[in-house]
Parts: structure tokens; sequence; C-alpha cells
């Protein structure tokens, strides 16, 4: 069976420092891959290259069998990439954020009030999301996991700044997605709380 997602001999250079070379790695419906590594080890930096947004130094990523440069659209919309940055519009309340995407990637309707709620984000709906706190401010931006229906996540440790309530949640939701048939690459720098059948870890080396 082709994999969902394929990285043959990947090798990363930055600033004259070799990240990693020879990389290889496969992911398919239903796995998590989690990536860890010290500070500097270059873990944002393969994520990068894997959600197709740099190229590396040598090797390819495939998407079911074909590179990314050749498939990038369709990627594209098969791609749910969040980075160490937000992503959210701080000037806009968290509603706005939330029909901003929707809009944006042409999703399904939901009920974004209740979704906030879930989120534990009820009563600060209507503020922007500039006064927000930096936990509720990044569960704005992961509020995306519940709206897309993209089949592939990247997620650049999405638990920085979240309380112990907010990680299970996002946890229980991670389970969800794989159940469906998803995939997830996550850099954490902490150990995965809860138990996920199909987890792969890869440990990323600092090479000096
Ligand atoms: N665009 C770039 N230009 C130059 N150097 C870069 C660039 N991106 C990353 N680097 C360097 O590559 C190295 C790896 O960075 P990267 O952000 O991938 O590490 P990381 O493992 O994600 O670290 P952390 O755990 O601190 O988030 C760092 O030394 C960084 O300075």
């Amino acid at each position: 069976m082709t994999d969902f997602l394929r990285a043959r001999g990947l090798s990363c250079i930055r600033q004259d420092r070799v990240l990693f070379q020879a990389l290889d790695l496969e992911l398919s419906p239903g796995q998590l891959l989690q990536i860890q590594g010290k500070n500097g080890a270059g873990k944002s930096s393969l994520l990068r290259l894997l959600a197709g947004l740099s190229t590396p130094d040598d090797g390819d990523v495939l998407f079911c069998g074909q590179p990314l440069a050749l498939q990038a659209e369709q990627y594209a919309a098969s791609l749910c990439y969040i980075g160490h940055q937000s992503g959210i519009h701080e000037h806009l309340t968290a509603m706005e954020n939330l029909a901003f995407w929707r809009a944006a990637y042409q999703l399904p309707f939901t009920d974004n009030m209740d979704l906030l709620g879930q989120l534990g984000l009820a009563g600060l709906e209507d503020i922007p999301c500039r006064m927000l706190s930096a936990g509720q401010q990044r569960r704005v931006s992961l509020a995306r996991l519940w709206l897309t229906q993209a089949p592939l996540w990247i997620l650049d440790e999405p638990f920085t700044a979240l309380d112990q309530h907010a990680i299970q949640r996002l946890q229980q939701r991670f389970h969800q997605h794989l159940a469906t048939g998803g995939a997830i690459i996550v850099t954490t720098h902490q150990a995965l709380s809860q138990d996920f059948p199909t987890l792969k870890t890869l440990e990323l080396a600092y090479r000096w």
C-alpha cells in the first residue's frame, strides 16, 4: 500500500549546520508521529519541510505516492498545519477568527458558539484576541482542529501554554481524528499523557 505521507533521504542545512540528513519516515492513516529533540535540533524545520513550506537540501516528500511539488494545491487542501505562531488575527475576536477560517477554507457550517464553549472560551467570544491570555489565544488557534476536514495534521508544539484540562481535551480530539483515518505529526517537549496505540516516535539528535 502507498504510504499516506513518506519522506525519503531528507537533509536540512541551516546556518552551515546539518540538522539532519538521510532521514526517512512514513506515516499511514490512523497513525500519530511524535517528533522530539532538544531545542534547536530541527523539529520545526522538519515540520516545515513535511508541510511543503520549505524545500529540503536533499531528498523528497511524497503524499499518496506523489511528490508535493506536483500536487501543491491538493496537498494544501489535505493538510492542517499549525506552527509556533498562533495564526490567529489578533485584532479579530474568536468568533470572527472562526468565521474567517470557515470562509477561507470553505468549511461546512458549525455552531461556533458551541465550539468556543467546548474550548473554555464562553463569554470571551467577542473580545479581540490580542486581549486574551496566551493559553486562550492558543485555544482559539487550535479551534481549527475542530473545524478542518483535512486528513493530515502537522502541529508544532500545540500544547504550549495550555493548562492540563485543555491538553487532555486536545488529546481526545487527536483520538477522534485518528479513529476516522486521519494522521497527525506533532512536536512536543513532553510525553503525551494519554495512550495512543498507533503512536510512533522520532527523536532528532542535536547535531553540531
Ligand atoms: N530560516 C532559517 N534560517 C536560518 N536558520 C534557521 C532557520 N530556521 C531554523 N534555523 C536554525 O535551525 C536550527 C533548528 O531550528 P528549529 O526551529 O527547527 O529547531 P527546533 O528543534 O524546532 O527547536 P525548539 O525546540 O527550540 O523549537 C536552529 O539553530 C535555528 O536557528
